[in-house]
């Protein structure tokens, strides 16, 4: 499923047309039940002060991947995973982490989360922070399990060093230890490489990686920043004003959003017809040009081959025919009115 909630779209991710989440269990081939979705949003609605902040949310996140969350400020992102922390009640539909209700305990044992204030105690050193955690979590206070997340996070050799001495990527790398201690099936976390340097932000997104493909866990990244999403996410879900208006994989995106601007370069210009022959013909999509160059975003496959054949019709010497794929940030762009009231 690509666009939703009205501006068009087919609901891949949906089940009906009422906007449900496709189903989170379902049965093994023993007949057992299997929990197919990690996270499921099924049609939340919530107002807050009279005001509707999530009207008709859904969207699902799997076992082993990481899953982007997008949108501009004041989409409803933090409303959404407070939903999911338990922190706030829907108004309507449901939502779960690993088929129980996210208002349940069993819910809130198999979630770990990061949000915009990583919660470390300064005067408190590594591993004091993590022991502290996991009682929270009624997780028994194990060194070995402490040691563990620690080495996970490349924090082993600073265990006994106090947080308030911490860079911020260290900070927040012992933030996902802290997420992990108690060794959740999933992890939701909240721009958790906004403010830090690069090289920092890469090793944030490479344990993102790991944590989702190596040990298992579905991993929920909430992200301003499109780049990262598109470097580690397998599938996204774009939220604005309340509403999912993306969703589904970068291929799955491309395919309906248009794959990207294609260039053809001639050897002489083209001649003056020809051109608006092609700008008239709509379904061309000629975005801009030069005297040798068209710039167009193709809207079916058929479009390229079409422009290159009538080009050669008329004995214009293609040069070279390229293609850019579509960014993320493109597609976002295209569709998120960024900055406009609600
Ligand atoms: N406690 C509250 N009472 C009333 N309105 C609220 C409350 N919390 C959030 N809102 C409003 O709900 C809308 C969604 O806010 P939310 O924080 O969920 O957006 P967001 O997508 O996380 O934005 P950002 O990217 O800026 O963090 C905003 O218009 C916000 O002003």
């Amino acid at each position: 499923m690509v666009l939703q909630n009205g501006r068009d779209g087919t609901g891949a991710d949906r089940a009906d047309g009422a906007g449900r989440a496709s189903e989170a269990r379902s049965g093994d081939d023993e007949g057992n039940l299997v929990v197919e979705h990690s996270i499921t949003v099924d049609n939340i609605e919530k107002s807050l002060q009279g005001r509707d902040i999530l009207k008709g949310v859904s969207f699902s996140v799997r076992q082993g991947e990481v899953f982007g969350f997008l949108g501009p400020n004041g989409a409803g992102k933090t409303t959404t995973i407070r939903i999911l922390l338990g922190l706030y009640s829907p108004d309507a539909g449901r939502a779960s982490i690993m088929g129980a209700d996210v208002t349940t305990d069993q819910a809130r044992q198999r979630v770990g989360f990061v949000l915009d204030d990583d919660g470390l105690y300064d005067g408190a050193s590594a591993k004091e922070n993590l022991a502290y955690f996991a009682r929270i979590y009624q997780q028994p206070v194990d060194d070995e399990r402490i040691t563990q997340v620690l080495r996970l996070v490349d924090l082993e050799g600073r265990a006994d060093s106090k947080a308030g001495t911490f860079s911020r990527g260290m900070r927040q790398r012992l933030a996902l230890a802290r997420a992990l201690v108690h060794d959740p099936d999933v992890l939701i976390l909240d721009e958790p490489t906004s403010g830090i340097d690069p090289s920092a932000q890469i090793e944030i997104r490479e344990l993102m990686v790991d944590i989702a493909h190596d040990r298992n866990k579905a991993v929920m990244l909430s992200s301003h920043n499109m780049d990262e999403v598109q470097k580690i996410c397998a599938r996204i879900a774009v939220l604005d004003r309340g509403e999912v208006v993306l969703s589904g994989s970068l291929a799955e995106l491309r395919e309906t959003m248009g794959s990207g601007m294609v260039t053809v370069r001639t050897s002489e210009p083209i001649p003056a017809d020809l051109y608006e022959e092609i700008k008239s013909t709509a379904e061309f999509g000629l975005q801009d040009s030069s005297e040798n160059l068209l710039h167009f975003s193709p809207s079916s496959a058929g479009t390229t081959p079409d422009i290159v054949a009538a080009l050669a019709r008329r004995g214009a010497r293609i040069e070279e025919v390229t293609r850019n794929e579509a960014s993320l940030e493109e597609m976002y762009t295209s569709i998120v009115r960024e900055g406009q009231p609600a």
